[in-house]
């Protein structure tokens, strides 16, 4: 047995992003993160950090210590791991036809009215089994793993009946278990109208039927739901039924965190501080009066900027949210509609496309991401006490992994201390 899991020496930054255990950072602060040069860390047996400080500090104080692993890190830069705060990561069958229809100029209304996007997924993940579908999502995590993400938010949604949905939950709860990446599950069984029924129907099926077997299987400890989602637009669940959905699984004990003003305003922020929701994703269409409210209560406003980009949206008024004290994450909203799996993209875009700078953007990314979860005391950001959830660049500057497009140098994914990925 070593003293020490992994000791890391020689970085030209850790970026720690905050050393004085702020749950999230908002305003100007999240521009002014927390850098230390010329440094070293030390992770104890259990994968947490339990120091931070110069090289010349760090050698002396453990020089007669025994680590598992020592990586110099001379000419490289330490960042936290990403914590991706939206996905739909379980479904079956690609849609790669209905690109080429959004290419030749169809909206996402359009291909959903005419039966395919989330209709087309639900089709075919009904008929998926749970071992399938874990297969397809242990290959999805491996990915995810290798672009630098180490946490994830991820959704049920693609069954609208109580089976699918539950069979969803069950997938998530077992990748949880054996995959590295740590996974926060969302229940969104109001993510469209099943066929046949009206919204109402629907809204009662969620609430007399999925909900109840939600809490049931939950305490059997069969899945592990933090959340509530709804899919909140015209047309689909608009505002009363999302209301009383969100209302119904708070009184389960789950957080409220759901997608709204996406493609047309529907009070979402407004509703946000209303039910005192953790979070809201999207927000395109999102009103000042909204964005003051979230910024009351608050509530996280998690942007997925590859959705405006797939779907050539209006992005959300990030820049705005920022001046207002809205607290900022960022998702890739990874799903068969919106392919992508990577963060550092997803920053390349939060930056190019909603004007955010570098260091807002990692902070959406990692602390603020996490914090959308409630996991900001022991993730997102690289402070003793938290886990050690991070990435080493190979480059001085810790920028290069949202500057250089589709293949930055992540040399090194540890999670938890240990290293899960080496490139050379
Ligand atoms: N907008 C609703 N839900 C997803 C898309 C899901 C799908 O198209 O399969 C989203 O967040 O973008
Ligand atoms: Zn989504």
């Amino acid at each position: 047995m070593f003293d020490y899991r992994l000791k890391i020496k020689n970085a030209s930054q850790i970026v720690v992003i905050t050393s004085n255990k702020k749950p999230y950072l908002i305003g100007k602060d999240m521009s002014n993160i927390e850098i230390v040069e010329n440094s070293s860390m030390i992770v104890d047996n259990q994968g947490k950090i339990i120091e931070i400080n110069k090289n010349e500090i760090i050698e002396e104080k453990y020089s007669n210590s025994t680590f598992e692993r020592v990586i110099d890190c001379t000419g490289k830069s330490i960042i936290p791991g990403f914590v991706d705060g939206h996905t739909h990561p379980v479904f079956s069958g690609d849609r790669v036809h209905e690109f080429a229809m959004k290419l030749a100029g169809a909206t996402y209304l359009d291909v959903h009215k005419a039966g395919g996007g989330i209709q087309f997924t639900v089709q075919h993940t009904r008929q998926s089994t749970e071992k399938e579908l874990l297969d397809l999502l242990l290959a999805r995590l491996d990915r995810m793993l290798k672009h630098g993400t180490t946490t994830i938010e991820a959704k049920s949604g693609y069954g609208l009946e109580t089976e699918t949905e539950m069979k969803m939950l069950k997938v998530l709860h077992q990748a949880n278990k054996t995959h590295p990446i740590d996974i926060v599950s969302t229940y969104l069984g109001a993510h469209s109208i099943p066929k046949g029924l009206t919204a109402q129907e629907a809204t009662d099926d969620i609430i007399n039927n999925q909900l109840p077997e939600l809490k049931r299987l939950k305490e059997l400890n069969e899945i592990s739901p933090s959340n509530i989602d709804v899919f909140l637009e015209k047309g689909i669940y608009e505002q009363e039924h999302s209301k009383q959905i969100l209302n119904e699984g708070k009184k389960l004990g789950l957080n409220i965190n759901f997608h709204g003003d996406e493609l047309t305003y529907q009070r979402s922020g407004e509703i946000g501080e209303e039910l005192q929701a953790l979070a809201i994703s999207h927000l395109e269409k999102v009103s000042e009066e909204g964005m003051i409210a979230m910024s009351k209560t608050p509530t996280f406003a998690v942007l997925l900027p590859t959705t405006a980009y797939i779907l050539r949206l209006e992005v959300p008024p990030a820049r705005r949210m920022i001046e207002l004290n809205v607290p900022v994450a960022l998702g890739s909203d990874f799903n068969p509609n919106a392919h992508c799996m990577s963060m550092p993209f997803v920053m390349n875009l939060a930056c190019v496309l909603m004007k955010m700078n570098m260091s807002e953007a990692l902070v959406a990314a990692t602390l603020n991401s996490a914090a959308s979860l409630g996991l900001s005391k022991s993730h997102g950001s690289l402070e003793v006490g938290k886990y050690a959830d991070m990435l080493i660049i190979n480059n001085q500057k810790w920028e290069h992994i949202i500057y250089e497009l589709i293949d930055p140098p992540i040399q090194y994914v540890i999670k938890n201390g240990n290293i899960l990925i080496e490139n050379k």
